[in-house]
């Protein structure tokens, strides 16, 4: 089988990699010249026959936007388009609409695994018409882990990206749950080898996974993780999960307060906590420190 596919960094240079080991041709391309098979989206389109099938794997918003608008210029009626970037669910309706005025269908597919997805497989979360998805079957199969799980085909237009954002929002609480549970041991001293005690976690524990799995081999690496600042970014999908729970006013306190901890985390000081000490001064005489000059 043939694809093309757009965005060759992190994600998109392994999965090319992988599909390709499974036997099928890729044509990749990159806006870095580096990275790509050909020099822009009209060749892309040329050397794929059709009914072509193209991957989008770049950043989620404007980059997928512009992408997707170009293709929409290039591809024809009968291709089909893969968004497997973490974009938000609700873009997705709205490039199945553009794109299908045009014939050309869409179809989502979160995708999991990080850097890891070229040796483990990658796992799909898909949304789309039955007809859409059953003609990616080939390059799914090449992607997913072995075995039987690691692939879902969600339901319509939305529901990967959907599926995925949720998996992302759960994954920001169990990481949060991993962290707050370290510093508490790393605190009190009669523990004396917090990494041995998450190694000890990996087998037989109700909390073993491999989350647990990649913060011993962060341990591994830099015991009290003394090299890195406590500062964590958050590129989105936790935020829309937050949004979608209350759009239907579903309570996700785990989730919502490790998002909370990241925006934390990026602050040297915390003006709500002068506002606290402040308080706490003014009514009952209670101990502040000053900023250092
Ligand atoms: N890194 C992960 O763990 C991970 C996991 C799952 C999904 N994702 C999602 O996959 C997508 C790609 O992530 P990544 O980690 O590979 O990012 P990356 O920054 O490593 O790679 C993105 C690539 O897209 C290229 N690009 C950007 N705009 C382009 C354009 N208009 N045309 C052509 N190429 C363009 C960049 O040059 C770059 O090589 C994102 O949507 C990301 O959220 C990432
Ligand atoms: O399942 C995965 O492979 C990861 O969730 C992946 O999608 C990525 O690493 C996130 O985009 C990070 O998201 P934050 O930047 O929001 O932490």
């Amino acid at each position: 089988m043939q694809i093309g596919l757009i965005g060759l960094g992190k994600m998109g240079g392994n999965m090319r990699e992988r599909i390709r080991l499974a036997g099928h041709t890729v044509v990749g391309y990159d806006r870095s010249p580096d990275l790509s098979d050909v020099k822009d989206l009209t060749e892309l389109v040329e050397q794929l026959q059709a009914p072509r099938i193209v991957w989008v794997m770049v950043p989620a918003g404007a980059a997928t936007q512009s992408v997707v608008d170009e293709l929409g210029g290039l591809l024809e009626a009968g291709d089909v388009v893969v968004d497997g970037g973490n974009s938000r669910w609700t873009d997705d309706e709205k490039h199945a609409a553009e794109l299908g005025a045009k014939g050309i269908g869409f179809v989502d597919a979160g995708v999991s695994g990080g850097v890891w997805g070229l040796q483990n497989g990658y796992a799909l979360m898909v949304g789309g018409d039955k007809e859409h998805v059953e003609r990616l079957q080939p390059i799914f199969e090449a992607l997913k882990p072995e075995g039987p799980y690691g692939y879902v085909h969600a339901g319509k237009v939305g529901a990967g990206h959907f599926s995925k954002m949720v998996h992302n929002g759960i994954e920001y609480a169990m990481m949060q749950a991993y962290a707050e549970g370290w510093e508490l041991l790393e605190k009190v001293d009669s523990v004396e080898n917090v990494r041995e005690v998450y190694r000890s976690w990996q087998d037989g524990t109700v909390i073993r996974s491999w989350l647990l799995d990649l913060a011993v081999n962060a341990l591994d690496e830099d015991e009290h993780l003394d090299k890195l600042r406590g500062w964590a970014q958050d590129s989105g999908e936790g935020r829309w999960t937050v949004e979608a729970a209350v759009d239907h006013a579903v309570p996700l306190p785990a989730i919502t307060a490790s998002l909370f901890a990241r925006f934390a985390s990026r602050q040297d000081d915390s003006p709500q906590m002068k506002m606290i000490a402040a308080l706490r001064n003014q009514f009952g005489g209670h101990a502040v420190e000053s900023t250092k000059e």
